[in-house]
């Protein structure tokens, strides 16, 4: 097999990426900004050529639409459209709906970077008492997983992302781009990290400084053995890029008042 491209997003900017709070398994839509991000995201991965044979989103909204606008963009809306829990955003447990600068102020920056970035460490997990819990369990779309609902996870470090995965990217995605299909996966910042790690071989260490920022195409170019090539390449313009990396990272900080 030639080398083939794969591409990777994290979805156009949600309703609660603009309230800086912890979303996770809630399900929330794309905010109008969000929107753009993707019919950009479209329209640039059109100009540079880019065909698709097959699409895999999460089972969340915001990158099922986020996927069906990038589509509408490129003009290729009858291609394919496959869902999976398995691609949904990490688990945040009991942090979900939590103010990402409120937590900072009160556990400080450290442990929410560690919450955030770390491969290891879990969030502490959801129960009962949480005003989330029972919207993301009582929702009919965690009945149709390969796991019973007690099963799914109630909290998780970017390890345990990687391990729900990984199953899915060997037995249904990898398969396909064996098959010489092109794909692309409209997930989220961490279920794409974790996918990364795998492809890239990142350290446990390494992956803490990777911050994806939404609505940017992630390209790889991967061998026979689905090995990269070369490095990912982030597509668009690289100072509005790394702006936008900035901005997430700077989402798990302490707000300093205006003067
Ligand atoms: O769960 C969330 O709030 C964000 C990630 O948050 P951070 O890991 O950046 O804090 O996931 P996404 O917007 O990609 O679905």
């Amino acid at each position: 097999m030639a080398k083939c491209k794969l591409v990777l997003l994290r979805h156009g900017e949600g309703a609660w990426n603009k309230e800086n709070r912890f979303c996770s398994w809630v399900d929330q839509k794309l905010s109008c900004a969000g929107v753009k991000e993707a019919q950009d995201c479209g329209k640039l991965l059109k100009d540079l050529g880019y065909e698709f044979d097959l699409v895999f989103t999460s089972i969340l909204s915001r990158s099922i639409q986020t996927a069906w606008l990038v589509l509408g963009a490129m003009g290729q809306e009858w291609v394919p459209v496959e869902k999976s829990w398995r691609l949904n955003e990490r688990h945040y447990g009991a942090l979900i709906g939590l103010n990402r600068a409120e937590m900072a102020l009160n556990h400080g920056e450290e442990q929410v970077k560690i919450w955030r970035r770390s491969y290891g460490v879990m969030p502490p997990p959801i129960d009962q008492s949480h005003p989330y819990f029972f919207e993301i369990y009582n929702d009919r779309r965690y009945e149709t997983c390969d796991l019973p609902k007690d099963k799914l996870p109630r909290t998780e470090s970017l390890k345990e992302v990687l391990d729900r995965l990984l199953p899915y990217w060997e037995e249904v995605i990898a398969p396909e781009i064996r098959k010489g299909r092109r794909v692309l996966i409209s997930a989220h910042g961490n279920s794409t990290r974790a996918l990364l790690k795998h492809l890239e071989g990142i350290s446990d260490e390494e992956i803490a400084s990777l911050t994806l920022p939404t609505g940017v195409p992630v390209a790889l170019e991967l061998d026979e053995n689905l090995r990269p090539t070369k490095p990912h390449q982030l597509l668009g313009d690289e100072g509005a890029i790394q702006a936008a990396i900035k901005r997430v990272e700077d989402q798990g900080k302490v707000l300093v008042p205006a003067q």
